[in-house]
């Protein structure tokens, strides 16, 4: 690809997260182009890619083997992963999945393992997170030991609501993940064991959805961090983390941004929902990606990544049966990932 080449990208799963990168592609990326949309829903498609030049269909394995497409955007459900990135692996397309990679560890370990027999790593997977500026500097402080060793992170993931079909196991597997992936990443290390704990349902749940939960997991030094996932809170969209240090403490998502006085009250705003509060951290990762894409790889957290995640989200789902701590189990990591 010469540098005048636009990369052209498939955008596969046109729902809010896909449109939502559908604008930052046409609107706020250089160097790269929508190519091919394609949704179950034609209809999602077609307003995802107005005003576009690109092909629009409702065949996702079709815009995989489009020869007009140099890269894939995969923005389905987790469950419809797999089947796509082993196809985006068979041509050696350079992937940006969004998170989960997929929803279980045995699905997760085959992309790894197909992606090892490629020899190559071209599947990045969408945890925003590592772009965000308040979670990049706290990564460097605890990098730098700054504040002395990390002893816990007390985190909190609340969204407005759940969208419908939203179930138990979903609260780990498709929210606390980004915790298990902040968790390793800030860390620099694995997680070793999880447990869940059920406080009072909130009646404001939907039928069926024990919402809050509470997850615990232990890292292999013994650092515990602690989440409290809580997907119907009502008004609007938080993600917090305070890591408790040996010699001092940081808090990543205060809510800072304009603090109003007036008329007897004073307050800010709460992000309704992800797109407002990471759109930064989106931005930067899709720049970051597509410019890795170009040279037909990645620039950021990877298909082992994403697995690990997988292992940790499936031993809180077994411990969310159980009651009890649950081991996380990890495959040996494959030379490519080392
Ligand atoms: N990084 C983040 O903060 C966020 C990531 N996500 C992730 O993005 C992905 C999509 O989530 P949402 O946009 O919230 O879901 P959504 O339900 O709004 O959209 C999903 C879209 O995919 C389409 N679709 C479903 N199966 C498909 C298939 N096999 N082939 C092609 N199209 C298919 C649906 O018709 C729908 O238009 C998920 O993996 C989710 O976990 C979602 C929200 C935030
Ligand atoms: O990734 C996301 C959603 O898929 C998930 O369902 C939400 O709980 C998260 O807050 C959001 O960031």
């Amino acid at each position: 690809m010469t540098d005048r080449d636009e990369l052209r990208i498939a955008l596969i799963g046109a729902g809010r997260m896909g449109a939502d990168h559908a604008r930052r592609i046409s609107g706020r990326i250089s160097g790269a182009r929508l190519a091919h949309v394609s949704d179950l829903s034609l209809d999602n498609a077609k307003r995802a890619a107005a005003g576009a030049d690109c092909a629009v269909g409702d065949d996702p394995l079709a815009a995989v083997h489009d020869p007009g497409v140099d890269a894939v955007l995969l923005a389905t459900p987790g469950p419809a992963h797999e089947e796509l990135l082993l196809a985006c692996l068979e041509r050696g397309l350079p992937v940006l999945c969004e998170k989960p990679l997929t929803p279980d560890s045995d699905s997760a370990l085959r992309v790894v393992r197909a992606e090892a027999a490629l020899g190559r790593r071209t599947i990045q997977v969408g945890f925003m997170r590592r772009f965000d500026p308040e979670y990049v500097h706290l990564k460097a402080l605890l990098d730098a030991r700054e504040l002395g060793a990390p002893l816990t992170l007390h985190c909190a993931h609340r969204n407005a609501s759940s969208p419908p079909g939203f179930s138990d196991d979903m609260m780990i597997t498709d929210s606390v993940v980004h915790e298990a992936d902040t968790a390793r990443w800030l860390l620099g290390e694995e997680i070793t064991e999880v447990s869940v704990l059920r406080p009072r349902r909130s009646a404001l749940a939907p039928e069926g959805l024990a919402d809050p939960q509470l997850v615990l997991m232990r890292t292999a030094s013994g650092t515990i961090v602690d989440v409290e996932i809580f997907v119907n809170c009502g008004f609007g969209y938080q993600v917090r983390c305070e890591a408790v240090c040996e010699r001092g403490t940081a808090l990543v998502g205060a809510d800072h941004g304009v603090l109003r006085h007036t008329a007897g009250t004073w307050g800010g705003t709460v992000a309704a929902d992800f797109r407002d509060r990471f759109e930064r951290a989106y931005d930067d990762e899709v720049r970051r990606w597509v410019a890795a894409a170009r040279d037909g790889g990645i620039d950021g957290p990877d298909a082992w990544d994403g697995y690990a995640a997988a292992a940790v989200t499936e031993a809180g789902v077994r411990a969310q049966a159980t009651g009890g701590w649950a081991e996380v189990r990890l495959a040996e990591r494959p030379p490519l990932y080392r």
